[in-house]
């Protein structure tokens, strides 16, 4: 656990991370922060074939299907490498012609499920080694460089490390509920911290308690942009639970539907340029939606809740939390107002993930407002 922190740290720092697998052992490197000079560190330490790795998302983007799996392993020349592997991990067309692509190793797929869990760009350079032979030998035990096995990713992957335990709790007043508590947990592999906002007092709470399970959103949530409508579904989402008297909201660490902030606005970016919400993040090789609930369903359960009324317009939320064992009584809308900044997004959510949105594009058309 401890080495695999440490390599998702040496990752998001642009350091190389030797993976040891089936097919020998390879020196990873994020390709989002790789620079000339790391790279040319990186071919003299380990001297086999390098090869770019991306996410079956990125490779259908690139219209690299059929041969996928769950990703894909590019093998890359040496001539002109940084600017190739730019190309693969970034470029809205990159096409590999010519070259070799083959699915990717047991290895090489956790080594991208780590470069997800860091919210790093998941798109990774792999260049072969050969312990006998290379340099690389020396570094790893030296201590320089980090070797991680397989079966220690496999390992952190299983979800025993992502079990929230309390930390510590405060009573906050509220704007418009006074009566609030913020209870803190963290996830027991260190990395990830959620909010737990209790409002109310639960032995006054209505029988079926509301729930709003809302994923972090900085540029919404904080700023009020007008890309999204998370800060007021998050804020009308509080006064409504207060009205009611009380009620739970989490607040989880799952920031741009779990890509991280870094890529959602690398997706803003896409979007700016024509892409839609979804395109853009697979084009970035991410799915449509990357978050999972079951630690929410572990905080309910410490909380005591087994039973909810869900606040969301979104039917996989209701779906997942099911699956994570909370029995959902009933859905309630949140609606954030359309504008035309947001219009897109939500035509987006409600087109191609299935949101009901049915009444913000009613509202606004009875406001006389262009959609
Ligand atoms: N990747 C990506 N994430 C975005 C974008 N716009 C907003 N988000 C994120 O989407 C998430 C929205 O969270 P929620 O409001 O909890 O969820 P929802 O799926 O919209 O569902 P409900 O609001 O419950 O109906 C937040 O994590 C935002 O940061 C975008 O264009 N791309
Ligand atoms: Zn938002």
């Amino acid at each position: 656990m401890q080495r695999i922190r440490r390599a998702l740290i040496d990752l998001r720092r642009g350091e190389p991370v030797h993976l040891a697998d089936e097919a020998g052992g390879s020196l990873i490197l994020a390709l989002e922060n790789l620079t000339e000079a790391r790279l040319e560190q990186a071919l003299g330490l380990a001297t086999g074939a390098p090869s770019v790795l991306l996410t079956a998302h990125r490779a259908e983007a690139l219209g690299l299907d059929g041969q996928t799996g769950e990703g894909i392993a590019v093998a890359v020349p040496k001539a002109g490498l940084m600017e190739t592997a730019r190309q693969l991990a970034r470029g809205r067309d990159a096409r590999p012609t010519g070259a070799t692509v083959r699915p990717l190793t047991e290895g090489e797929r956790q080594a991208l499920g780590l470069a997800r869990r860091a919210t790093l760009l998941p798109a990774l350079l792999a260049i072969a080694s050969d312990p006998d032979h290379d340099r690389l030998a020396g570094e790893i035990q030296r201590g320089e460089i980090l070797s991680i096995d397989r079966r220690d990713a496999t390992r952190f992957f299983s979800d025993s490390g992502r079990h929230p335990e309390r930390v510590s709790e405060a009573r906050v007043p509220l704007s418009g509920a006074e009566q609030s508590r913020f209870v803190l947990y963290r996830e027991a592999d260190g990395l990830l911290e959620h909010v737990a906002l209790v409002i109310g007092d639960p032995r006054q709470w209505p029988k079926t308690p509301a729930l709003r399970m809302h994923s972090a959103c900085l540029t919404g949530d904080l700023f009020g942009s007008l890309r999204c409508d998370c800060g007021e579904q998050l804020r009308s989402a509080v006064h409504a639970i207060a009205e009611e008297g009380g009620g739970i909201l989490l607040y989880l660490a799952q920031e741009g539907r779990g890509i991280g902030l870094a890529n959602k606005l690398r997706a803003y970016g896409l979007q700016d340029a024509g892409l839609d919400t979804v395109d853009a993040d697979q084009l970035l090789g991410f799915g449509e939606d990357e978050r999972r609930y079951e630690v929410a369903a572990a905080m309910l359960d410490d909380l005591g809740i087994s039973r909810v009324r869900l606040m969301t317009n979104n039917p996989g939320k209701i779906a997942a939390l099911e699956a994570a064992g909370i029995d959902i009584a009933g859905r309630e809308a949140v609606h954030g107002a359309l504008n035309r900044h947001n219009a897109r997004y939500l035509t987006a959510k409600a087109d191609r993930a299935g949101h009901w949105l049915e009444e913000v594009f009613a509202d606004s058309a009875a406001d006389g407002d262009q959609r």
